[in-house]
């Protein structure tokens, strides 16, 4: 099975892709030697799908269970959520032996690791991501953590996991929007890090909801060695990953959680940042015209709704993590397959770049 081993000395650990993995996740988990209860959490669409046979699994390994569901979205990423569930799972009487199980997208593994990096001030936990957004992006890399009202995941803290299990048959059961929004991570993946991936993408059906292990281990192993280079984000290399998300970020926060979804914004986000890209680096029209290629094959959106004011994205923008001093560390493409740091961008070209985004 294509195995992605994340090296980072003692938090190191693996992170398995096969189709029908997770009817091995209570023997692949009890591998981990992990003595305590299991507290599983999850949401309310992908529990009733998987839930009761997880734990089941669980169960025939030996591994005691109790199951916290949360309702299904983005608004359940929040610091309420977290305080509620470390509430349940005192009154389920997990101690410090206990471990989290994250089986869900990207919201339930940010909130669930969350839980887990505080939770008796921190326990180990295991993602089983069932989304695109999560399978190749991130259920890696042990950023966890919630939103605030003034902004996306500007509460958290990073905290690996022990193991990683994705299988790609839980796609299957997506419903197809948020089986597209995925790929927004992956063709940033491909943009940032592997140009040859954005040829192999224009060949991809995106109503089959069945992509091979391959693409999402290739995914994975990018999203690994940036992670491997620079875990806690400090010398730059990891702030690579966020290609797209700065004005992304900005556009996601203005509207009310959840009605644009992670993947639609980054999308947006995109687009943006290729028009910096060209701007200020002279990126190639002809490069950006394939991602945005991919991004419309995957049915993402390419212009902002007029009823988002740019003044409200800047706003939420400007207080997102990246800024430092007033100074926005944002991410632009190089040439195909690679991009950098730049500080260059201000806040004006940024507004240009938001206004692009009606065209
Ligand atoms: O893992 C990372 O590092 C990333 O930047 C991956 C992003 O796709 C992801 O959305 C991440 O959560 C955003 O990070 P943030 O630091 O801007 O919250």
């Amino acid at each position: 099975m294509p195995n992605v081993h994340v090296n980072l000395a003692d938090r190191s650990y693996d992170i398995l892709v096969e189709d029908g993995l997770l009817d091995r996740a209570g023997e692949l988990i009890a591998g981990l030697g992990l003595k305590g209860k299991a507290a599983v959490i999850t949401d309310s669409n992908v529990g009733a799908l998987y839930a009761d046979r997880l734990v089941d699994r669980l169960s025939e390994a030996g591994i005691e269970t109790s199951v916290h569901t949360v309702r299904a979205g983005e608004a359940s990423k929040s610091m309420l959520q977290t305080a509620d569930l470390c509430g349940e799972m005192n009154r389920a009487d997990h101690d410090r032996s206990s471990f989290v199980v994250a089986l869900g997208g990207g919201v339930v593994g940010d909130l669930a690791g969350f839980v887990a990096a505080i939770f008796y001030r921190g326990i180990p936990f295991v993602q089983i991501p069932t989304t695109i957004v999560s399978q190749v992006d991130s259920s890696a890399g042990g950023k966890t953590g919630v939103n605030a009202s003034e902004g996306k995941n500007l509460i958290g803290a990073f905290h690996q996991p022990r193991l990683v299990i994705v299988d790609p048959l839980t796609l299957a059961s997506l419903p197809g929007r948020e089986y597209r929004e995925g790929y927004a991570e992956v063709i940033k993946h491909a943009a940032i890090r592997d140009a040859a991936m954005i040829d192999d993408l224009a060949t991809l059906d995106p109503a089959d909801q069945h992509p091979s292990a391959d693409l999402l281990a290739r995914n994975l192993a990018i999203k690994a060695r940036v992670v491997e280079e620079d875990e806690q984000e400090t010398s730059g290399v990891r702030a690579l990953l966020n290609f797209g998300h700065t004005i992304g970020h900005g556009i996601e926060a203005s509207l009310p959680y959840g009605e644009m979804l992670h993947g639609e914004a980054i999308s947006l986000g995109i687009k943006a940042a290729l028009f910096l890209s060209e701007k200020i680096n002279q990126f190639s029209p002809a490069e950006s015209a394939r991602i945005l290629g991919l991004l419309e094959n995957f049915q993402l959106p390419l212009t902002l709704p007029d009823s988002i004011p740019t003044e409200k994205i800047m706003d939420k923008l400007s207080r997102d993590k990246k800024f430092t001093g007033g100074v926005i560390k944002f991410v632009l493409l190089t040439g195909p397959g690679a991009a950098e740091v730049s500080s260059k961008v201000t806040l004006d070209d940024i507004r240009e770049a938001v206004e692009y985004l009606r065209a």
